[in-house]
């Protein structure tokens, strides 16, 4: 047999890499825009959400087949991996042709963690492909200053994506990227905007399995230890309603949020406020975003949302949240469209929303993101 006819023979193995990265830092948007620009490869994603309503799933696009959730708390802590290998099994199943497969964890997982449930996998069709760690440029050096053991994480991956560089200045690009290059031990950094990173870069990459430096996997989880799991410490608290939520009180809410509450993200009806739209919103840090989208068709009115933090009052925060509930609409959201959308006092009450609205046009053209003032 030649070379040739023996590589055909020999089905090619499925690279399964894993996308890490503290809360908030972009991972999802990484994803989409994966899965946006793969140019006809086809990558199936597992997503893994800290919090219990999954929010990261319905963010990512293309969904029908290709996604699943392995719903609540992090991966990295599961006992039983079987439910990992099972679920990879059946998103490579031979009839799918996926090209690779990507697993979007937590933003509080241990990545070394992961990589060992991947790799500990007995699936012959799938090879590990590699650790990709998302950093957000803007939080990077304050999220490190709390969690030394973040640092770590660079120094165990394959790629660093150093995304949200719109956020800083050229001078602190320059500096964070020489600090990222330093801690990421000779592993390829990628500074980036909004998640763009070249699809080739993964499929190229190719795990170092020993790593950098002689240092091991277990070299580097002995240096870490006896650090506790990231996501000690933090609590997170998630909310449906089916009535809509008030402008005026959720903006009052968001700008007294407690500093331990790092990230919020999910999706806000407005109700009679704006009711052709459903708002998705991201706070990470200081940092905050309302993108208003046309309701999906036969989506619930009804919004959802996960809040994140670290030493936050759990049950004060979520009593916050929920007095931010309006509790009677002025008219019925079928009346509100038909007359072509909402009603002036609604707009009003939409001012403060609209000022975390962003054009997508600004982001493609790389404008600066508006600081949140409150
Ligand atoms: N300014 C700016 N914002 C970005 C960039 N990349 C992502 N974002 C925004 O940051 C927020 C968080 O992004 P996600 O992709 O949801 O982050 P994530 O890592 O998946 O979040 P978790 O799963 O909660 O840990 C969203 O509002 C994104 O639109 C970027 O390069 N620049």
């Amino acid at each position: 047999m030649t070379a040739e006819e023996q590589e055909r023979a020999v089905p090619q193995q499925i690279p399964v890499v894993v996308l890490s990265g503290f809360l908030g830092a972009g991972k999802t948007t990484v994803l989409n825009h994966l899965l946006h620009s793969s140019r006809g490869s086809r990558i199936a994603v597992l997503v893994n959400d800290f919090g219990s309503i999954e929010i990261d799933a319905m963010a990512v696009a293309g969904q029908a087949g290709s996604t699943v959730s392995l719903g609540n708390g992090c991966l990295c802590c599961a006992v039983d991996v079987s439910e990992l290998d099972e679920q990879l099994a059946r998103l490579t199943a031979p009839g799918l042709r996926v090209d690779l497969v990507v697993i979007e964890a937590s933003g509080l997982a241990e990545p070394a963690e992961l990589v060992r449930m991947v790799l500990a996998g007995d699936n012959p069709r799938l090879v590990y492909g590699g650790l990709v760690e998302v950093v957000d440029a803007a939080e990077f050096p304050a999220t490190r200053a709390r969690h030394p053991g973040l640092g770590t994480r660079l120094a165990v991956a394959d790629l660093v994506v150093l995304n949200k560089t719109d956020r800083i200045t050229a001078t602190a690009r320059t500096e964070l990227l020489a600090q990222v290059r330093d801690l990421a031990r000779g592993a390829a950094v990628a500074p980036v905007t909004h998640g763009r990173l070249d699809p080739e870069l993964l499929f190229d990459r190719r795990p170092v399995t020993e790593r950098r430096g002689q240092l091991s996997f277990d070299d580097l989880r002995a240096e870490e230890e006896p650090a506790p799991h990231l996501h000690e410490g933090y609590e997170s608290v998630a909310r449906t309603y089916e009535v809509p939520l008030d402008p005026v009180r959720l903006m009052s809410f968001l700008e007294r949020r407690p500093e331990g509450l790092y990230r919020i993200k999910g999706y806000v009806d407005f109700g009679a406020a704006d009711p052709l739209h459903r708002y998705g919103l991201h706070a990470v840090g200081r940092f905050l975003r309302f993108t208003p989208e046309p309701w999906p068709e036969g989506a619930p009115r009804r919004s959802e949302l996960v809040l994140i933090g670290a030493g936050i009052d759990a049950a004060g925060v979520a009593a916050g949240l929920d007095a931010c509930r309006e509790e009677e609409l002025t008219a019925t959201p079928d009346a509100l469209s038909l007359a072509g959308g909402a009603d002036a006092d609604g707009q009003r009450r939409m001012w403060g929303v609209l000022r975390y609205v962003r054009d997508p046009e600004a982001d493609a053209a790389g404008e600066p993101e508006p600081e949140f003032t409150p």
